[in-house]
């Protein structure tokens, strides 16, 4: 690594290295690094607001045992992670990632936050603290998918990776970004949609001017990694990656763009507009996840 440029330059506690034809472009296209989500003046949704209250455990790390009183962030939300020890004696901080990968409505993830009396060792704020496995972008092979990102140790299953950060955008927004492209462009803006007792909400992301190395995962439909929405001080959500099993040293890092990989059924677009997937899996889908909302022309048909 030491003969790389880190893309992060320094943002992150772990460099983010990167082949030099990646560095080149990334100066060409005058994309900034950021590890957190932005705000823009289009959409004007604040990432940064604090919106809940923190609970008072004066303690390491929140749990069952080491807090008082019953912490607040616990009771209300539920625990989310377990410290899980290697063979090698390292402890990792681990998401049960069955509940998320089979569970219907999956469970939503909640951190201690800025207002919270714990301390930033704590185990309920692990997205927070960033990425702090060391990941490479690397050009594929000439396949026609551009950049992807490997990483450079064996991963655990629930081990989280990285976020997918960069600008917030509404749905008014992300269509009119989404209606400057041109069909074949590598498309960055992803859609969560989250069903609650409210209703549905959906927030929108756009690393491609300004984001972090979730900018470079690319899709699968037999993805190493699942999206998972997470929140800490902001209402508005954090897409964070984490592995859906173990994974190896130099094993390229993958999602389904369209959320689990059974979830995505969507015909309502004619297949010719859509990318053709090159992620190569006996299951492949064939075609790139799609979402209509953002391409109104497209779904009328025209
Ligand atoms: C979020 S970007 C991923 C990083 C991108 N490969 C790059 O070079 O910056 C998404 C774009 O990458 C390409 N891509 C990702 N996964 C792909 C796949 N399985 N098959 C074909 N193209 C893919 C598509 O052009 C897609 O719109």
């Amino acid at each position: 690594m030491e003969n790389y440029v880190d893309i992060s330059y320094g943002e992150e506690t772990v460099p983010i290295g990167a082949e030099a034809c990646v560095v080149e472009a990334l100066k060409e296209e005058g994309f900034k690094y950021s590890q957190v989500n932005l705000m823009t003046s289009a959409s004007g949704l604040d990432p940064s607001e604090i919106c809940y209250d923190g609970c008072a455990c004066i303690v390491l790390s929140c749990d069952d045992e080491s807090c008082e009183e019953t912490c607040h962030c616990l009771d209300k939300f539920g625990g989310n992670y377990v410290i899980v020890t290697s063979d090698d004696g390292t402890k990792k901080i681990l998401l049960d990632i069955d509940d998320h990968v089979n569970g219907q409505p999956t469970p939503p993830i909640f951190e201690c936050n800025s207002m919270c009396k714990c301390s930033d060792q704590c185990i309920n704020r692990e997205v927070q603290r960033g990425v702090k496995v060391p990941l490479f972008v690397f050009q594929c092979d000439d396949d026609g998918r551009g950049f992807g990102v490997r990483t450079l140790e064996p991963l655990h299953k629930g081990q989280f990776i990285c976020e997918y950060a960069g600008d917030i955008l509404d749905t008014s927004e992300a269509a009119n970004r989404s209606s400057r492209q041109k069909f074949g462009d590598m498309n960055y803006v992803i859609g969560v949609r989250e069903h609650t007792e409210e209703g549905s909400e959906v927030t929108f992301i756009d690393p491609q001017k300004r984001g972090n190395v979730g900018r470079f995962l690319n899709h699968s439909c037999d993805p190493n990694l699942i999206m998972i929405p997470v929140r800490c001080d902001s209402e508005i959500v954090r897409l964070a990656l984490f592995a859906r099993r173990n994974i190896e040293a130099q094993e390229e890092l993958t999602f389904h763009y369209g959320g689990r990989p059974d979830e995505f059924k969507d015909n309502s677009c004619s297949k010719i507009q859509r990318k053709k997937c090159l992620c190569g899996s006996q299951n492949c889908e064939e075609f790139l996840p799609f979402d209509p909302s953002l391409f109104p022309h497209y779904a009328n048909g025209n």
